[in-house]
């Protein structure tokens, strides 16, 4: 029997009382599951996953975690939710100053009271899973940028994490060192059997690796369904997405609530056009 992990009843979300980020988003992902979130620039992503974490309250609706909204946790169950929550941001800044070793070790250390043989063993499986086992002793500033980002999810799976979030894990990566990343979170999902969300702009990886999407505009959501069916998606929005066209109905500017010849004149500006060049000898 499927049970839904995550539950988003009729969300609504503003950072302000006046610009809505989030309107009428529902959905469930499944336990086990493995989820994109996608959209375009400023479409909610990134807020919907920290509503997701709980860093951020809805401003109206409900957020489930397996069948329990989010809203009624304590503080005991909100700390012990993010303990098995595993997050992988945008980057995966590692710590600089500690060794491959300490960056895995250390939520081991924070959270646990692990002995040092266990921690010792587990840091050394985790990196084998990511493989750079053998890295152990490296400082950050010694690996490439798709190094650090495995060492970062090595770090992101040391409690064997129940959730985890991905915020734009392939950002900055070559097309191998992404392909790379994008395997791994693949297997982990799998090995771990954990429910998963990404947000991401990479269509053509996440769609191999994911079950379920969640195409989000104007903080709504414009389709939710698998891979398959988003790419059978006929809607103008979904399309100009997967083919990555910079003409269509998604929009690249931000709203900005004066004209550009306002700005540049002031109010009372007339727009006046420059008469077209004219060609002498
Ligand atoms: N802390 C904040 N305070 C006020 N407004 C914010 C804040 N964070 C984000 N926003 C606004 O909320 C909207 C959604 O932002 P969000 O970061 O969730 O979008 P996104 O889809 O993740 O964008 P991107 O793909 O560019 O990262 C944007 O209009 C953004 O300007």
């Amino acid at each position: 029997m499927t049970v839904p992990f995550i539950e988003c009843q009729n969300i609504a979300f503003s950072y302000d009382n006046n610009h809505s980020v989030l309107n009428n988003v529902n959905f469930i992902i499944e336990e086990g599951k493995f989820a994109a979130i996608m959209g375009g620039s400023g479409s909610g992503k990134t807020t919907l996953l920290r509503l997701i974490t709980g860093q951020l309250a809805p401003t109206s609706g409900k957020i489930l975690i397996k069948g329990r909204d989010l809203a009624t946790f304590s503080a005991e169950e909100l700390y012990e939710y993010r303990r098995r929550m595993g997050v992988l941001f945008q980057q995966g800044a590692l710590f600089t100053d500690l060794s491959v070793f300490e960056n895995v070790a250390f939520p081991m250390r924070e959270l646990t009271k692990l002995p040092e043989t266990v921690i010792n063993d587990l840091v050394k499986l985790k990196l084998h899973a990511v493989g750079l086992r053998g890295t152990e002793n490296l400082m950050p500033s010694e690996l490439s940028g798709g190094m650090a980002r495995r060492v970062a999810l090595a770090r992101t799976i040391a409690l064997d994490p129940e959730l985890m979030l991905y915020d734009e894990p392939f950002t900055g990566l070559d097309p191998i060192s992404l392909g790379v990343i994008a395997e791994l979170i693949h297997r982990v999902n799998k090995a771990l059997h954990s429910t998963s969300v990404m947000v991401t702009h990479d269509i053509a990886q996440s769609l191999l690796i994911v079950d379920q999407v969640i195409f989000l505009a104007h903080g709504e959501i414009m389709f939710s369904g698998s891979p398959t069916e988003m790419l059978e998606e006929k809607s103008a929005w979904i399309q100009q997405f997967v083919s990555g066209s910079p003409t269509g109905p998604v929009p690249f500017r931000y709203a900005a609530k004066t004209g550009l010849q306002q700005d540049l004149f002031g109010k009372q500006a007339v727009f006046m056009p420059l008469p077209p060049p004219t060609l002498t000898r």
